[in-house]
């Protein structure tokens, strides 16, 4: 007899249920999720006009217990595209399961969402990042998944995803060069990165020798969220982009006397509030009308086509 697994704080079921409630609850039926990290939120405030649910009031829903995470959903349209935001995520290290931190990602998937872009504040392994610099996430280390806590462990639910999901394609290519092309276009490359962000499940920040393993083995950027919803999202067939705010550099040096606190990851959030939160409307803002012409001197025929390219 196979055993009996719990999967209920995820399952189809629950998610089913939350989504039916936030459906009768809106209008919008949002095609983009965002999630916002720590300091953060004030993404939500670029979305047009805005229907506000409260987390203690959806059934299912976790309650945010950090400080810098409102705990709520926005749901409007950012760029001309229905969406909803979470202001406010939920972490391992709060005392939920990885289902439960999750369940939104599932929960927006069965709203129709296809493309999630999430944000976090993350400690600068790279010595080459300062404070302040906005990583592109390329890719992820998963440490709590490497040691069993993985979101998708449990009995698998093919209505939202195979068992053995591919994860070499988790951070999606297309949207990643289009944050270069736009962060390009509105002067922030000199301190637009891209790299390895490493999840730890937290709450204590790394000692320093964690930090040089955690460089060493070929992570840019440390942090304790996104890779649990990635690897949800990617499972269930949705689009991922993230971006890490470099909050704090990380302790790598003995010598040093720098500590890593929640209040500095707060401030450097509020000082990069203005580029964290024009970035993702623009990278899923639809490409401006392109005027294509066709002139054909031999017939005197002139063909002019209006075309709108979509980024997502
Ligand atoms: O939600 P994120 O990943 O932005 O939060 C980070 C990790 C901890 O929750 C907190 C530490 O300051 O910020
Ligand atoms: N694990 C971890 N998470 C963070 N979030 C913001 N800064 C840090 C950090 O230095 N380490």
């Amino acid at each position: 007899m196979l055993p009996t697994i719990p999967t209920e704080s995820n399952s189809y079921e629950e998610c089913k249920i939350t989504s039916d409630w936030l459906k009768a609850h809106t209008d919008v039926r949002p095609v983009l999720a965002i999630v916002c990290g720590s300091g953060l939120g004030g993404l939500a405030k670029t979305i047009k006009d805005p229907v506000i649910l409260k987390y203690q009031d959806i059934p299912n829903f976790p309650q945010s217990t950090v400080h810098g995470h409102a705990g709520q959903l926005v749901f409007g349209t950012l760029q001309g595209k229905q969406c909803v935001c979470m202001q406010g995520r939920f972490h391992l290290y709060e005392g939920y399961p990885v289902q439960k931190i999750t369940l939104p990602i599932r929960v927006f998937k069965l709203m129709g969402v296809q493309t999630v872009i999430l944000t976090n504040a993350a400690g600068g392994l790279n010595p080459g990042y300062r404070v302040g610099d906005v990583m592109v996430i390329r890719d992820h280390i998963n440490m709590p998944g490497m040691a069993g806590n993985n979101p998708l462990a449990g009995l698998n639910d093919e209505r939202f995803g195979v068992r053995f999901p591919c994860m070499s394609d988790a951070y999606d290519r297309k949207l990643r060069e289009m944050a270069h092309e736009v962060g390009e276009e509105l002067g922030f490359s000199d301190f637009l990165k891209e790299g390895v962000y490493v999840v730890l499940g937290g709450p204590s920040f790394e000692t320093i020798a964690e930090c040089r393993m955690l460089h060493s083995m070929g992570a840019d950027a440390v942090g304790m969220s996104t890779g649990h919803e990635v690897i949800v999202a990617r499972h269930c067939g949705m689009r991922c982009f993230a971006l890490s705010l470099i909050s704090n550099q990380s302790v790598m040096d003995y010598t040093s006397k720098e500590k890593a606190n929640h209040e500095e990851v707060l401030e450097t959030g509020k000082e990069r509030a203005a580029q964290m939160e024009q970035l993702p409307g623009r990278v899923v803002r639809p490409a401006p009308r392109v005027q294509w012409q066709v002139n054909i001197p031999t017939q005197s025929l002139s063909c002019v086509r209006n075309r709108s390219l979509s980024r997502i």
